[in-house]
C-alpha cells in the first residue's frame, strides 16, 4: 500500500482537477457569459488558473481581467448578475467536455475496499455536483459531500474538512486531504491533517509541488 495511506481512516478529495478536468466545461461557460456581457473571451489557459476558490471568484478574476469595470472592478451587483448567467451557462453542459482523470475511478474502489472512508470537500456549488458524479461514474463513492456553499467558510479554510472529520469522529492526524491546489493545500495544513496533491491539475499557474505537500502524485491510479 501507497505510504500516503498508513494509519489514514478518511480521505476528503477535491474535485475539479484531482478527481475531474472540469476545465473545457468551465471555460465555455465563462466565454458565453463574457459574450453575453459584450466582453472579450478569455480562453480555456486562463480559466485554468482561476478555477479552485468557487465560482463567484472564477467570474470575478475573468471581469477583472477584461478590465471593463475600472481599476476597483465589478460592484457586488454586476459580479451577481455575471455570476447569474455563469452559472445558467454551466447548468446547461456540465459535463459535455469534462472527463475523469485516469486511475480515479480504481483509486475510489480500492479504498472503499480497503474499508477507508471516503468524502468529497469541493469549492464548487453544491447545485452541480450531483449530476457531475453520476455523469463521471462516481456516484455512491462519498459518504458525504460539502460543495463551496455548503458551509459558511470554504477551502482555504479548514471548516469544511472539520466538519466532515467531526461527523465521521476521525481525528485530524488519521485524515488525508487529496488535492490540486494551493487551497487544498492550506486548508489541509490549517486543518492539522496530511495531504496530498496532483500535479495534473489547476494551482494558478505555479507548480503544485512549491507548496511542500505531504506527498505528490502524477496520478491517483498510484493509491491503487
Ligand atoms: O473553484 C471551484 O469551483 C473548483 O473547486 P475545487 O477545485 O475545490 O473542486
Ligand atoms: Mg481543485
Amino acid at each position: 500500500m501507497h505510504d500516503a495511506l498508513n494509519d489514514i481512516d478518511l480521505i476528503l478529495y477535491d474535485l475539479d482537477g484531482t478527481l475531474i478536468d472540469s476545465a473545457p466545461d468551465l471555460a465555455r461557460a465563462i466565454d458565453e457569459m463574457m459574450q453575453a456581457m459584450e466582453l472579450s473571451p478569455v480562453g480555456i489557459e486562463r480559466v485554468r488558473d482561476w478555477v479552485g476558490n468557487g465560482s463567484r471568484r472564477l467570474v470575478e478574476r475573468a471581469l477583472l481581467h477584461a478590465g471593463a469595470f475600472g481599476e476597483s472592478g465589478p460592484d457586488c451587483q454586476q459580479l451577481d448578475e455575471a455570476l447569474a448567467l455563469f452559472m445558467d451557462f454551466y447548468a446547461q453542459h456540465p459535463v459535455s467536455q469534462t472527463h475523469c482523470y485516469p486511475g480515479v475511478i480504481e483509486c475510489l474502489k480500492a479504498q472503499r475496499e480497503r474499508g477507508i472512508a471516503q468524502t468529497l470537500v469541493t469549492n464548487k456549488p453544491s447545485r452541480f455536483i450531483d449530476t457531475i458524479l453520476e455523469s463521471m461514474g462516481l456516484e455512491g463513492f462519498f459518504s458525504h459531500v460539502l460543495g463551496g456553499d455548503s458551509l459558511a467558510q470554504k477551502k482555504p479554510d479548514p471548516a469544511p474538512l472539520a466538519y466532515i472529520a467531526h461527523a465521521l469522529n476521525v481525528p485530524p492526524e488519521r485524515v488525508l486531504m487529496v488535492g490540486d491546489s494551493r487551497s487544498d493545500v492550506q486548508a489541509a495544513r490549517a486543518f492539522g491533517c496530511r495531504c496530498l496533491a496532483v500535479t495534473h491539475g489547476y494551482n494558478h499557474g505555479e507548480p503544485i509541488a512549491a507548496l511542500n505537500p505531504d506527498h505528490l502524485l502524477d496520478s491517483l491510479g498510484e493509491l491503487v
